[in-house]
């Protein structure tokens, strides 16, 4: 299976001792980085999406510890509260409550400053999590046989440490000739789709149309699509997977038209203490992020939103999970812990 050399546009650089992240909210139209100097900038730009995506959000909290045990010093109490605001910016994906334990229990290990441990961590985190979508890249590249593939939200380099995990997939597969076009919906409210997925393949020079959500029945009816690739923000221990709003559906759809359905996601997105999808949190934002669009109104004026913005899909309707440690074919409560158990 070929990997291509390019990791994708990072979203969350640490250099010269200085956190930068790439505000995802401004692209495709503008490229600008802000530096996040202390951890409650960092759990803003989390909050608020200027860094998102499952893995990213988790390198970036970790760095974010650093951030907080300069600032707090000897002040341990001061840094625990710090920990608690980063793991509490956004409730869904695991991988942020994963990397803020791992600086926890470090704090709580540590005799002295904490931050030279920290640092190392969250360097260790984050090329962990590249080193893991290249091995998922490899592995799921490897189901794909031919054809075109519709993917979701965005789950690229600027979802993660780099490569991307759905997209890293994706971009392993089409390197290795096993992939014609690649099919993103927009991916509403956030456009990820339409504003991250296509910026990301058209810089990787592979082909891609776009979707409204609404077209992915057409599109799957079509015989056009072998597999449906998609990344994930918790997985259950029962194999049940939470993902960008809308994965269910795909799932639904891609069961009624026979074509299949893969999860890509590293371990650290696994959560073995969840039960089942019914026990993931989800998060509901702003009902202006769907009342208005790029500041203007796009609705009636007294209409109210529900704005969910993770869904979760039963493992039944999962054809293949997809991680750095194995591949689990119609994941279920057993080849969960049989993979988890794979772990180093
Ligand atoms: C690499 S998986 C990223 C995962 O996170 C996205 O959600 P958001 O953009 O709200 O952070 C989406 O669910 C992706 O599948």
């Amino acid at each position: 299976m070929a990997t291509p050399d390019n990791d994708g546009v990072r979203a969350v650089i640490w250099a010269d001792d200085r956190l930068r992240l790439l505000d995802q909210r401004l692209l495709p139209a503008q490229t600008a980085w802000i530096e996040a100097t202390t951890a409650a900038k960092v759990a803003d730009a989390i909050r608020d999406m200027v860094v998102r995506g499952a893995p990213a959000i988790g390198i970036a909290a970790a760095y974010g510890a650093v951030l907080a045990a300069r600032a707090c010093g000897p002040d341990r109490e001061a840094l625990m509260r710090e920990l608690d605001r980063l793991a509490a910016a956004r409730p869904t994906a695991v991988n942020l409550g994963w990397a803020i334990a791992r600086q926890r229990r470090l704090v709580e290990e540590s005799v002295g400053d904490a931050t030279p441990a920290l640092l190392a961590e969250a360097v260790a985190i984050h090329e962990a999590d590249l080193s893991a979508n290249r091995r998922m890249g490899e592995l799921g590249g490897a189901l794909v046989e031919t054809g075109d593939v519709l993917t979701h939200c965005n789950t690229g380099s600027l979802a993660t440490g780099g490569y991307g995990t759905a997209l890293g997939v994706i971009r392993s597969a089409y390197a290795d000739g096993r992939i014609g076009r690649v099919y993103a919906d927009e991916t509403r409210p956030w456009l990820q789709g339409s504003r991250l997925t296509a910026w990301e393949l058209i810089h990787d020079g592979i082909p891609v149309s776009l979707l409204c959500e609404g077209a992915a029945a057409s599109l799957l009816a079509s015989g056009r699509v072998s597999w449906v690739i998609v990344g994930a923000d918790r997985i259950a221990a029962n194999g049940d997977v939470a993902n960008k709003i809308g994965t269910y559906s795909l799932a639904v759809l891609a069961r009624h038209h026979d074509v299949r359905f893969m999860v890509v996601a590293p371990t650290s997105t696994i959560d073995m203490a969840t039960p089942d999808g019914a026990a993931i949190p989800i998060e509901e934002r702003p009902e202006e992020e769907l009342l208005s669009f790029a500041g203007k109104a796009v609705a009636a004026a007294g209409a109210s939103a529900w704005n969910p913005v993770f869904d979760v899909t039963p493992a039944d309707l999962i054809d293949a999970i997809v991680t750095e440690v194995g591949v689990v074919e119609h994941p279920g409560l057993a080849g969960m812990h049989e993979l988890m158990g794979q772990r180093a």
